[in-house]
């Protein structure tokens, strides 16, 4: 296909700049439509990257009351209890329910990951690179 070159990473790969209109008025049409999405999709990362930095310190902080109290980093009845109700968030927003899933074991495992830093610290938060 014209345009596209396949990248490092095996993925068939075009930059979408000025450079792939090529004089067609279709890609000069999508090249214009696709930047307009793209400042949606910046916004949207940003958003959530700002709501994850979020999530981590509400996540470190349930780390630190567990790490002084003696309670263990994992609570699987309440990740059993988040598991079934990002899935119906998911599909009632019309989003694969996969994804939902992935989300999750991600920032769960890594909430985890840093209970269990606080923990080997004694309950110090101070143990986390920054407080996330
Ligand atoms: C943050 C907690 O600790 C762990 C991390 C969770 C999360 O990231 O949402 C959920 C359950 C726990 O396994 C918690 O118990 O609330």
């Amino acid at each position: 296909m014209p345009g596209a070159n396949d990248s490092e990473d095996g993925w068939r790969d075009t930059t979408i700049d000025a450079s792939a209109v090529e004089g067609d008025p279709e890609r000069a049409a999508a090249v214009q439509g696709i930047e307009r999405i793209r400042q949606s999709i910046d916004n949207i990362d940003s958003a959530i990257i700002s709501l994850l930095a979020e999530r981590f310190k509400c996540t470190s902080q349930v780390g630190v009351l567990k790490a002084r109290a003696g309670f263990a980093p994992e609570d699987h009845q309440r990740e059993d209890h988040q598991m079934k109700r990002l899935a119906r968030i998911a599909i009632d927003a019309g989003l694969d329910p996969q994804i939902a899933q992935m989300y999750r074991e991600f920032v769960v495992t890594e909430a985890k990951k840093r209970h269990e830093r606080i923990a080997q610290a004694g309950g110090d938060p101070g143990v986390l690179d920054i407080w996330a």
